[in-house]
């Protein structure tokens, strides 16, 4: 392992990786491998998943191929470096800043949508000059192997790695010096790789879960919101880290919200669920098991059907959940929605603040204020009001979590951002020297002075600031060199 990160830091070392121009390559040869090896990702995706191919791009390839168009006709605009204002003393330098790679950059992935939440941070890694190691879940076993076999036939092969393995091997890469690690998951995991960072001072990005809550206001069309929330509720289902995983409402809304959501998943999936190809499977017995466990003692209003040889459970509605059993402890990560009934608005934004900021909130109504009051009054990753998922799919956000949902964010510029340092960079002149008597010892009351009014004076206009700074410099050049200093 040790040995595998050297040399990819030896080919960082190389320095090809920082040309624009190799960036752009790189990002057009991952295009065309989505692009030529479509069948075969899509193919990977739908065996880990039980998830059909037309799903599989939508929910993945699309994104992919999003960011890299993006980056592609961005990414020239955001390498160049930015000149920024200056200060009286530096008004006659060159003060600019330069995004620059930040190294060998660290990826791991997680099962549930295991291609584009590998694929969408090397975009922004290798835009941002970096090499990188990905490490994508072990769960998703096809998507790790079809992505450790097709990388190395279209990227450089020393600056970007595939690594696969599980929890051994990646405590074991957890143990090198990378200069980003970027991880997707649980946060209980999380926790153990911001440890490991921190043996390095190695910067993180983490993208975790939480549990996304779901306002309902009585204000507003329930057929609607409820063909939206069963939408991004039930989608791979109920494994998506921006899933509502739960809804609080007035009591009284329950047993419309069930009948309308029952109706739409009749719609959307047919009479017999079993048979849609849009409805997956859940990843594996342990997460089967898991999730069942979370039904017990709960008023079961729709679904509940189960299959462990297929790891199939239905969509499924728990009615006047009690916020302190199971179901509501911990992220679902299912095809279960729990609805927890409040008296009003104030209740759900005092429930929502008293636990772990979550990922995802989400608020339906009509009452475009009550929307920007939960907003104001709650805090989350991201936020869509009257829709779900929906911010996910907008790449001049910054998608990440807050608090125990994650830190960092990322998405388009956001990537490139995530995985460049802005370095500050200063080029002064030899010359001037006059001038810069000021600062040096020994010190006096009138070079503080003349340094505060250097530093602190502020000019509205910069034209007019340089005038002024030109003149004065002149002046205190001369009376510096006179002696009267
Ligand atoms: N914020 C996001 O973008 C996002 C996206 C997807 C999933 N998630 C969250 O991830 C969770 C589901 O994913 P998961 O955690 O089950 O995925 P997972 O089991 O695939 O684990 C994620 C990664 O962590 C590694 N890992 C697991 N145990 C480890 C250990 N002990 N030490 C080091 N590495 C270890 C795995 O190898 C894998 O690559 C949910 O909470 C979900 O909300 C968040
Ligand atoms: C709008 C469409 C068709 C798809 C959105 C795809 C989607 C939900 C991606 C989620 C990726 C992500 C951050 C998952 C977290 O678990």
């Amino acid at each position: 392992m040790e040995r595998e990160v050297q040399r990819v830091r030896q080919a960082f070392l190389s320095g090809r990786s920082r040309p624009l121009r190799f960036r752009l390559q790189q990002l057009e040869a991952l295009r065309r491998m989505v692009q030529e090896r479509e069948k075969d990702i899509l193919a990977a995706i739908a065996a880990d998943l039980c998830k059909s191919e037309l799903n599989a791009y939508s929910q993945e390839v699309i994104t992919v191929l999003g960011e890299i168009d993006f980056m592609l006709e961005n990414l020239p605009e955001w390498v160049t470096a930015k000149p920024v204002k200056k200060n009286l003393l530096t008004m006659m330098d060159e003060a600019y800043i330069q995004p620059q790679p930040l190294g060998v950059v660290l990826i791991i992935g997680a099962w549930n949508y295991p291609f584009v939440l590998i694929i969408q941070p090397l975009i922004g890694a290798i835009a941002a000059g970096n090499a990188v190691i990905i490490k994508p879940s072990e769960l998703s076993e096809n998507t790790a192997k079809i992505v450790a076999k097709l990388l190395p036939q279209y990227l450089d092969q020393d600056l970007y790695v595939v690594i696969n393995g599980g929890v051994e091997e990646t405590t074991e890469l957890l143990k090198q010096r990378f200069d980003h690690i970027f991880y997707t998951g649980n946060t209980a995991v999380g926790k153990i790789v911001m440890e490991a960072a921190a043996k390095h001072l190695t910067p993180v990005t983490l993208e975790l879960g939480g549990k996304s809550p779901c306002y309902i206001d009585k204000d507003c069309d329930l057929d609607i919101v409820c063909r939206r929330i069963t939408w991004g509720k039930y989608m791979n289902c109920g494994q998506t880290c921006i899933a509502p995983d739960y809804i609080l409402c007035e009591a009284s809304l329950q047993s419309q919200i069930v009948w309308k959501i029952k109706e739409t998943v009749k719609e959307f999936y047919g009479e017999n669920i079993k048979e849609s190809p849009d409805y997956e499977r859940i990843i594996n017995l342990r997460h089967f098991k898991r999730i069942l466990s979370l039904l017990e003692g709960q008023k079961i209003a729709l679904g509940g059907e189960t299959d462990e040889a297929t790891r199939y459970i239905a969509p499924t509605v728990l009615t006047d959940v009690d916020p302190k059993t199971k179901v509501m402890q911990e992220e679902i990560f299912g095809p279960v929605l729990p609805i927890v009934p409040v008296k009003n608005v104030d209740e759900a934004i005092d429930f929502i603040n008293e636990r772990e900021k979550p990922l995802a909130l989400y608020v339906f109504s009509h009452n475009h204020k009550l929307i920007k009051r939960m907003i104001d009054e709650t805090s989350s990753g991201g936020v869509t009001g009257n829709d779900v998922i929906m911010h996910f799919t907008l790449n001049s956000f910054p998608f990440g979590g807050v608090g125990s949902s994650g830190m960092g964010a990322y998405h388009g510029k956001h990537s490139f951002d995530t995985f460049s340092h802005q370095r500050p960079c200063l080029l002064k002149s030899l010359k001037r020297e006059g001038a810069n008597k000021l600062r040096y010892p020994p010190n006096s009351q009138s070079k503080v002075d003349w340094g505060k009014f250097f530093l602190l004076r502020r000019f509205n206009k910069e034209k007019l600031g340089l005038l002024v700074f030109t003149f004065l410099g002149i002046v205190a050049a001369v009376l510096v060199k006179a002696g009267y200093y």
